[in-house]
């Protein structure tokens, strides 16, 4: 490993928490009132107006939340797909219908998720989606995004690519995650958009 990419690597674990930190202090209706705002900036995209499938992911905890945006998307008879996640931190797929379709499923010392219960589709399945909501701490004026640091949705984005499909990328916020630069590593790919609860930020790579 190179000194430039083991110091991104620390420097991205410093940020994590910082990022952790100052979401972890937001009350009850804070979060309530993002995930309302969230919603409505998503569904004005225009990418998730005519997407016939969407892969997204449920919110936990201080997460900006996904759950009314995900019911509406349903309702309008969009297929959803959402994230298992594999031992090797690789993630699986399978379709929401609804709350009752997720299970809690607990990882380790990692967050509680609620994953699909139903039918797992295999890794491959999100080269179906035309737009990937990603969950992220921060997005850089390129688009570089700091996720949990599990390398899971670097993994995704990696198979997309090999498999040469181009769904819109979308990373779901808060609005001061939205910052002038992050550090990087050679495995990270810029995302095409950031929806945050006070409206939408564009990347041009
Ligand atoms: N709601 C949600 N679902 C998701 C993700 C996510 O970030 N959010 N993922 C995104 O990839 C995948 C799961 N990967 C995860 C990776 C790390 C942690 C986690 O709890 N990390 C702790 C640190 C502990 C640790 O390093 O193990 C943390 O961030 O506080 C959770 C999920 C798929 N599903
Ligand atoms: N395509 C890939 N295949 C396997 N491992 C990968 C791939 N891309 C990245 N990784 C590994 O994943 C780990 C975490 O990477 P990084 O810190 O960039 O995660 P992140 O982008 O914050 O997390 P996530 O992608 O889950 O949101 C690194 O050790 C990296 O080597």
């Amino acid at each position: 490993m190179s000194h430039t990419e083991g110091g991104a690597e620390s420097d991205k674990r410093m940020l994590r928490r910082e990022f952790i930190t100052v979401r972890n202090r937001l009350t009850t209706d804070d979060l309530r009132e993002a995930a309302t705002s969230l919603a409505e900036r998503a569904l004005g995209l225009p990418e998730l107006a005519r997407a016939r499938t969407v892969a997204a992911y449920v919110s936990v905890g201080s997460e900006p939340g996904t759950l009314a945006l995900l019911d509406t998307l349903l309702a309008r008879g969009v297929r959803v797909l959402l994230p298992a996640l594999l031992p090797d931190n690789d993630l699986d797929w399978g379709a929401y219908a609804g709350e009752g379709s997720l299970a809690r499923v607990q990882h380790g010392g990692k967050m509680a998720l609620f994953e699909p219960a139903g039918e797992r589709l295999g890794p491959d399945a999100v080269t179906d989606a035309d737009v990937v909501l990603l969950p992220g701490l921060a997005v850089d004026a390129r688009g570089m995004r700091l996720g949990r640091g599990g390398g899971s949705y670097d993994r995704v984005l990696a198979r997309l690519e090999r498999a040469g499909a181009h769904p819109s990328l979308v990373v779901l916020l808060y609005d001061g995650e939205v910052v002038g630069h992050l550090p990087e590593e050679p495995h990270d790919r810029p995302v095409h958009a950031a929806v945050t609860p006070s409206g939408v930020r564009r990347f041009t790579a």
